[in-house]
């Protein structure tokens, strides 16, 4: 590479490490991740008819890790060799909190994660919110910014909740913060999750998969978990 180059490259890359904090970049008072600007879609504003989330009484409590909703899941997934192993807790409210380690083989760019696996991330912490809600519901929307570039090796320490729903309709937002859950913004997402009934991956699902899962008690029990009213 040319020298000149080379010493631009190192002289951008300074910057965007020792970049300030700002105030739009830190944590609001409630601690969730609305605090961000808002973004732009009018498909991921609430109704003026939208309510505020209710927690399941029956959702796991703060603190607790939520597990994989589906072994073979890419995001979540134990059994997916190839996946994120994405770990979400839940929180108080309807709030989740997860991390992810960039690993090689989420690169895009030499040595920085890929936007896709990113916004991947993001997506599974949006989804786990279902837990907390107990309904199932899945990505109508989802629209990302990416802040700051994010490095392989980093923990990216994400942070979701649902902001308001309308009938079948969840609007939530996401941030996810480097190196620990009071570290600079990377990315940040707002999205709309849909609430489906359990017939939606019955009917839509490739049949071997479907018939694998509704043939295991553990998945169909935490499938039917979702569907139960208060
Ligand atoms: C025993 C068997 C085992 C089963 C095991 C299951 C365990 C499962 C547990 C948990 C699973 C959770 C998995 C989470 C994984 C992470 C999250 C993902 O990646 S999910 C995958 C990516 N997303 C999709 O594949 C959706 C594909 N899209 C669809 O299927 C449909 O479009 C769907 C369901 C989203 C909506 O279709 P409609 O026909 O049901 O409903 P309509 O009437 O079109 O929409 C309802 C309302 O939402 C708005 N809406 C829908 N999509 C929208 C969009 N993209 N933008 C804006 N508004 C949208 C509409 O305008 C409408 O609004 P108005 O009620 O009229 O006010």
């Amino acid at each position: 590479m040319d020298p000149s180059l080379a010493r631009r490259d190192r002289r951008t890359a300074a910057r965007v490490r020792s970049a300030p904090v700002t105030n739009e970049n830190t944590r609001g008072a409630s601690g969730g991740p609305s605090s961000g600007p808002p973004t732009g879609s009018p498909a991921l504003t609430p109704p003026a008819d939208a309510t505020a989330p209710v927690r399941h009484p029956e959702a796991p409590a703060p603190g607790e890790l939520l597990g994989a909703h589906y072994g073979q899941c890419f995001g979540c997934g134990g059994e997916q060799q190839h996946g994120l192993h994405l770990e979400a807790r839940a929180q108080d409210g309807v709030r989740v909190t997860a991390e992810f380690t960039v690993k090689a083989a989420h690169q895009g760019a030499p040595g920085l994660a890929h936007g896709g696996v990113l916004a991947t991330a993001l997506d599974e912490t949006l989804g786990s919110l279902s837990w907390l809600l107990r309904v199932i519901a899945v990505t109508g929307k989802l629209e990302t910014d990416f802040v700051r570039p994010v490095p392989v090796g980093t923990v990216l320490h994400l942070d979701a909740e649902v902001t308001a729903v309308a009938g079948r309709k969840i609007y939530s937002s996401a941030v996810g913060r480097i190196g620990s859950p009071e570290g600079p913004v990377a990315v940040r997402a707002s999205a709309l999750f849909i609430e489906v009934k359990v017939d939606h991956f019955i009917d839509n699902g490739r049949p071997e998969e479907i018939r694998a899962a509704m043939a295991d008690p553990d998945q169909v029990r935490r499938a039917r978990a979702f569907e139960v009213n208060p």
